[in-house]
This record gives structure tokens, C-alpha cells and sequence, in this order.
């Protein structure tokens, strides 16, 4: 698999097993509105908007649907850029579905595993350059989504001084706080994106970082106010799916959209193969031990104690929704 060859295919938008009979590991062929997808061939540049109520949590589906539309953007020759961002205003992703891995189903818990390794390995590895437009909060595994982009620009969230439409999204790798540990290669994106020292303290302390904070130690590349712009791109307006069409004047989407066309100006080929000298090791070094973390994983979440604190956690989850 670590050929040149398969390294070049593996950034060029196919993977080398796909030429053979299906690989275990292969999503299948998805259409579905979890994930809407736009492209507009002129700019070069397409969205792919999360679009799972409430909360935009990873499910299986939801994995399958995210892999499928970004093999589907990318097969198109024209497109060179993709802004990932989501239809909810507050929620860019919570994570892993935890009712996913709350008393699992033997057969589904290691597929849903593999999918999420999937999304990792199709957008970490995708020859398109990816943007993500975080407008709400990336907990645990949307930090991750967030991380496995090429760029991260972040609202600042609405401090507006009535405490009651007051919202300050966070984004972080806040998986300790649940009683679980980050998987060694989304624990290695962190440190890849903030450096060893700022890694090792927010693994360890599963700090969610305020917009600024998340700026000031490199997790996120930009932060923008919370506010309407005066007029829009209409390029971006003509991207935005009906269900966000509104956002069209929104600052987080509009510098979402300016860093992608930034993005599709570079010459294609010298783009990925810029993105292979820093990505292609730790992908394959994944792959070698896919089996294996799928192993790790299902062992841990099936155990008595780890079952416990995620049904707890499950339940105040869906406590505090219904009291608002
Ligand atoms: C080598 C060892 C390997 C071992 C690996 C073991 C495990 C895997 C480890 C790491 C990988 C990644 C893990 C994860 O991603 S775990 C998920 C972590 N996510 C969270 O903790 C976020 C939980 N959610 C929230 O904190 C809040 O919802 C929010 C995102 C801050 C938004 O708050 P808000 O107030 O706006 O909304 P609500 O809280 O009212 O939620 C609305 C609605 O959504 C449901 N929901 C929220 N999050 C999730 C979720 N992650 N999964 C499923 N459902 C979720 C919530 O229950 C509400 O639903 P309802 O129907 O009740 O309205």
C-alpha cells in the first residue's frame, strides 16, 4: 500500500483498492441530505454543507454521506476547492453520535469505526483544498472534521450583551471530559495543528477553546465577528444551498469563501504535492494500524465502566435539552 504510487493515488482523489473488488473498508455509495452538496465549476469551488439535526453528530450515515460527497466533488475535474460548513448556525458538529456507542450493536460499532477512519483518510488526504467554516461548536470529533481541513476560520460567536442570545461557540478535543481518550491519530492531528506542548495540556484537560484562545495557539487560522457584511460575493451566494441561502451576508462565510478562492488560484499539482510532504506519513501510518485501532476502540467502548459513563452522559445530554 505505502508505494509511490499508491501515495500519489491516495492525494489524487482515488484510492489504489478501488481498482480491485470492494475493500472492507470502502463506504458505500451514499445519496442522501445529511450532507448538501453545491459546486459552482466557474470558481472552481463547491460547499459541503452538514446538514443532520440537531446537532450534526457523526452517525454512521453521517460518515458515509461526508466520504461519499467529497469523493463525488472530487471526481470533478473543475473543482479545486471545498468549504465544509453546516446548516445549523450553533452547532458546526458535536462529535461522534454518542448514542452510537451507548450499548452497541456488535456488528455496526467496528463499521462505524471504520467510516470515521474513512472520513480522516478521504478529507485529511483530498486533493481538493478544504475549508472549513466553523460557525458553531466543534466538540471532540468536529474539532477533528475541523482539523483534517486545510484552514479553519472561526465566528466569533454572538457577544451580544443580552446574556440570552449570547453564544460563544468552542472547538477542542475535549474526549477526557467524557472519561475517553482521543484516538492516537486524531490526538496526533491536534499536536500536527498546535505543537506538542499546547497538545499534551489540552489532550490531558480536554480543553474547549473560546474563538480567540483557539486563534491565539493556532487551532483555528482566522476568527471573524459575528456580523453582516454590507454587500456579498454573489459567486458565494449563488454556493449557498436554499437552507442557508439567508447567510449569504454572513462574515464567517464570506472569508470561508475568499480563502477558497485563494486556495484555487495555486497550480493544482504543486498544491498536492505540497500536501503530500506534510500529510502522507501520518495517513499511512494510520492505515497500517486501522485493524488494530478498530480493535482498541471497540474493546474499550464495550467495557462495563466506559458503558456506564457515556449512558450518563447520554442522559444529562438529553436533560438539559429538554429543560430549555
Ligand atoms: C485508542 C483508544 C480509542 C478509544 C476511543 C474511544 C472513543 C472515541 C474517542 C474519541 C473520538 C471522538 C469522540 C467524540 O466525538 S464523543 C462526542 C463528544 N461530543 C460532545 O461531548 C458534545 C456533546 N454536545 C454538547 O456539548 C452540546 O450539545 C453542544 C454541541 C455544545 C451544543 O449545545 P446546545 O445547547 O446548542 O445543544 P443541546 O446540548 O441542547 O443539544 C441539542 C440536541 O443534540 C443532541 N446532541 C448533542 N450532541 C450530541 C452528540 N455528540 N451525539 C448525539 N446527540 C447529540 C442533544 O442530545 C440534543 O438532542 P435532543 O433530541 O435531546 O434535543
Amino acid at each position: 500500500m505505502n508505494t509511490p504510487r499508491a501515495r500519489a493515488m491516495l492525494f489524487m482523489g482515488r484510492r489504489s483498492h478501488q481498482s480491485h473488488a470492494p475493500h472492507k473498508h470502502s463506504p458505500p455509495a451514499v445519496a442522501n441530505d445529511l450532507v448538501i452538496s453545491t459546486v459552482d465549476e466557474n470558481s472552481g469551488i463547491a460547499m459541503l454543507t452538514m446538514n443532520r439535526p440537531p446537532a450534526n453528530s457523526l452517525s454512521l450515515e453521517m460518515n458515509e454521506a461526508l466520504c461519499y460527497s467529497l469523493k463525488t466533488v472530487e471526481a470533478n475535474p473543475k473543482i479545486q476547492s471545498v468549504i465544509l460548513s453546516s446548516t445549523n448556525p450553533k452547532i458546526f458538529s458535536a462529535g461522534l453520535d454518542i448514542t452510537e456507542l451507548v450499548a452497541p450493536d456488535n456488528d455496526r460499532l467496528p463499521r462505524f469505526w471504520n467510516s470515521l477512519q474513512q472520513v480522516y483518510i478521504d478529507l485529511y488526504g483530498s486533493r481538493l483544498a478544504t475549508v472549513a467554516a466553523i460557525q458553531g461548536h466543534a466538540p471532540a470529533a468536529g474539532c477533528f472534521l475541523a482539523m483534517s481541513c486545510d484552514y479553519r476560520v472561526m465566528s466569533e460567536g454572538d457577544t451580544n450583551n443580552d446574556i440570552k442570545k449570547k453564544h460563544v461557540p468552542t472547538i477542542g478535543l475535549n474526549e477526557t471530559q467524557l472519561g475517553i481518550a482521543a484516538p492516537p491519530w486524531m490526538g496526533q492531528l491536534l499536536v500536527r495543528t498546535i505543537g506538542f506542548r499546547q497538545a499534551e495540556l489540552a489532550l490531558a484537560l480536554g480543553t474547549l477553546f473560546p474563538p480567540e484562545q483557539a486563534l491565539s495557539i493556532g487551532l483555528v487560522d482566522d476568527i471573524v465577528p459575528h456580523q453582516q457584511v454590507e454587500s456579498g460575493d454573489h459567486k458565494l451566494v449563488d454556493l449557498l444551498p436554499s437552507q442557508i441561502k439567508d447567510q449569504a451576508q454572513n462574515s464567517l462565510l464570506q472569508k470561508a469563501y475568499t480563502q477558497a478562492q485563494i486556495y484555487a488560484k495555486i497550480p493544482p499539482q504543486a498544491r498536492v504535492a505540497s500536501k503530500m510532504v506534510t500529510r502522507e506519513e501520518h495517513i499511512f501510518r494510520m492505515i497500517a494500524k486501522r485493524d488494530e485501532d478498530t480493535q482498541h476502540f471497540c474493546g474499550f467502548v464495550t467495557q462495563k465502566a466506559v458503558q456506564k459513563n457515556l449512558t450518563a452522559y447520554v442522559e444529562a445530554l438529553k436533560n438539559k435539552s429538554a429543560k430549555k
